[in-house]
Formats: C-alpha cells, sequence, structure tokens
C-alpha cells in the first residue's frame, strides 16, 4: 500500500486541514499519515482559536514518522509560524522527503489568517525551494509574487515568475476566479492550463487541502505530475458536485462520494 503524510494543521469541523487530507487520502486507497502543526477551534462560520503545536512536539512526530513509515509523498498545508516552518524544512532535507507538495495556506475560506505574517518570508526561503509542487490560490500568488493577479495572463506570469524563483512547479488554483475554475501549471519552463467547470456552490471549505491531497496520492502511487493534477481536479469536482450542505456557513465537500464497496456498513 503506498503511504502519504499530511503535515497540517486540524479542522475540528472536518471540513479542511488534516481532517481533509486524512478523508481524501483514504478515499484514493493509500495509507494516510499526519504530523498536526497546530489545532484550530473552527467550523463552516469562521476560525475563532488556533493553537501551534511546540517546534519539539512536531519535530517528534516528523521523525516517528520517517523512521517507521516511510511516505511516498508529502502534503505540506498550514504551517502558522517560522520555528514550525524551519522544523519541517530541516526534517524534509535529512530525511530527503520525496514527492512535496505544498499548499501555501495563508488565509481560510472564512477570511482568518492561517499564517503569521512575519512566517510568509520563512516559509518563502525555507520551505518552497523544498517542494516538487506548490499550489497558491489566487491571493497566495499575488502574495508570493508581488504580481497583480486578476486575469489568466496574470496567473500564467505568477505562475513563471514563482518557478523560476523557487525552482519547483507551480499550480496557481483559479478557483476564486468568477466564472471559471481553470488551474494554471508551470513546469520545467512549460505551462499547460486545467480546465474545469465552475460548480455552483458555497460548500466550498477545503477545496485546496482536498486537491493538494489528492495530488499527492496520485504521485504516491508513480504517475506524471500532469496526471495527477488532472485526476485530482476530476476528484475534488466529484466530491463538490456530490452536493453534501453541511453548516451554516461554507461547508465541506463529500470526500467518500465515491465510495462504492457498501457491503461493509449501511446506512
Ligand atoms: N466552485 C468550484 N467549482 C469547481 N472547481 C472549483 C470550485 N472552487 C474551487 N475549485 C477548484 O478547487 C481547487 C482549489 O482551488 P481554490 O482556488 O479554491 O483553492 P484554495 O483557495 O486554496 O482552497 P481553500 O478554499 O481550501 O482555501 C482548484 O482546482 C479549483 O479550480
Ligand atoms: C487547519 C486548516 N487548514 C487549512 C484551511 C484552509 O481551508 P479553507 O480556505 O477552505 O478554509 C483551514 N481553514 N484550516
Amino acid at each position: 500500500m503506498k503511504t502519504v503524510l499530511t503535515v497540517a494543521g486540524s479542522d475540528c469541523s472536518g471540513g479542511a486541514g488534516i481532517q481533509a487530507d486524512i478523508k481524501t487520502i483514504a478515499a484514493h486507497g493509500v495509507y494516510a499519515m499526519s504530523a498536526i502543526t497546530a489545532l484550530t477551534a473552527q467550523n463552516t462560520t469562521g476560525v475563532r482559536a488556533v493553537m501551534d503545536v511546540t517546534p519539539e512536539f512536531l519535530r517528534q512526530q516528523l521523525d516517528c514518522i520517517f523512521t517507521d513509515i516511510r511516505p511516498d509523498a508529502v502534503k505540506i498545508g498550514m504551517v502558522s509560524n517560522a520555528n514550525l516552518i524551519c522544523v519541517i524544512a530541516d526534517a524534509l532535507r535529512e530525511y530527503d522527503a520525496p514527492n512535496v507538495v505544498l499548499d501555501p495556506v495563508m488565509v481560510s475560506t472564512s477570511g482568518s489568517r492561517l499564517l503569521k505574517e512575519d512566517a510568509q518570508d520563512a516559509m518563502a526561503k525555507r520551505l518552497l525551494p523544498l517542494a516538487d509542487l506548490i499550489t497558491p490560490n489566487i491571493p497566495e500568488a499575488q502574495a508570493l509574487s508581488g504580481i497583480t493577479v486578476n486575469t489568466r495572463e496574470d496567473m500564467e506570469r505568477a505562475g513563471r515568475l514563482l518557478a523560476k524563483r523557487y525552482g519547483c512547479a507551480v499550480l496557481v488554483k483559479g478557483g476564486h476566479q468568477k466564472e471559471e475554475a481553470n488551474d494554471f501549471l508551470f513546469k520545467d519552463k512549460t505551462g499547460r492550463w486545467f480546465y474545469g467547470k465552475r460548480i455552483d456552490s458555497k460548500n466550498t471549505h477545503g477545496t485546496g487541502c482536498t486537491l493538494s491531497s489528492a495530488i499527492a496520492c496520485n504521485l504516491a502511487k508513480g504517475r506524471g505530475l500532469a496526471d495527477s493534477i488532472e485526476m485530482a481536479k476530476r476528484y475534488l469536482a466529484g466530491a463538490l458536485a456530490s452536493g453534501l450542505d453541511l453548516g451554516q456557513g461554507s461547508g465541506p465537500l463529500d470526500h467518500g462520494f465515491a465510495n462504492s464497496q457498501t457491503e461493509f456498513y449501511s446506512d
């Protein structure tokens, strides 16, 4: 069985972060492991509190994982402070982690900052250069590149600039566009668009977490990057289109929409 590690924050309401990642990884038939960077008290309406783990405790989690069950891919999500970022960077290097997919989570859908302002620099300097793929949304691409991103051409320019600056592949996600859900990949000096039909739903909590975890699963299975993104976008569209409607705000996706072996359980 292939294995994927998610290094991210816990979302107690289950829609984003570690919980979304583990549901996604399990739905892909891959063994999920987690190193938790922070506990958040949040739900579909917003984030109430964040409690970071200590750097020492994060390091212990990473050591336990890498010295025992080696991950075939690593997904990194919310990491809110510079000390934790440095711990992850050191461990990725020391253990020569494969297939690192980094979602540079900065602000939640509900508008709360999940990355401290002074930690953005540490993320850019220490973590981004270690990633194989980074998956910024439009505001994150703008913050990291310094380019104002409105149009498709802006997404292409930001992707190209970030790929050159950090030496990794870059997927600029277009979920924040009004009419489309198209994402732009720039890798090895070549750009490519992944087109997605926009699904009309307010329940988009955790789309970024889900997409990056699904990509990590596909890479862990040995698929190429473009294939991995294509399949992950299809999985995300299915989880969004299934129409789950929970909570009073921006609700979660149905990560198990494709589970078909119902002989093991019943409603
Ligand atoms: N309404 C939608 N219909 C179809 N695809 C969508 C929709 N919203 C987002 N996506 C897709 O979901 C993925 C995540 O994109 P998005 O830009 O929303 O990331 P994000 O802002 O990091 O997510 P999050 O809401 O978890 O922070 C992308 O592939 C995007 O194209
Ligand atoms: C622990 C954690 N990680 C990531 C997100 C971003 O997801 P979203 O933008 O959908 O709120 C979140 N809200 N919480």
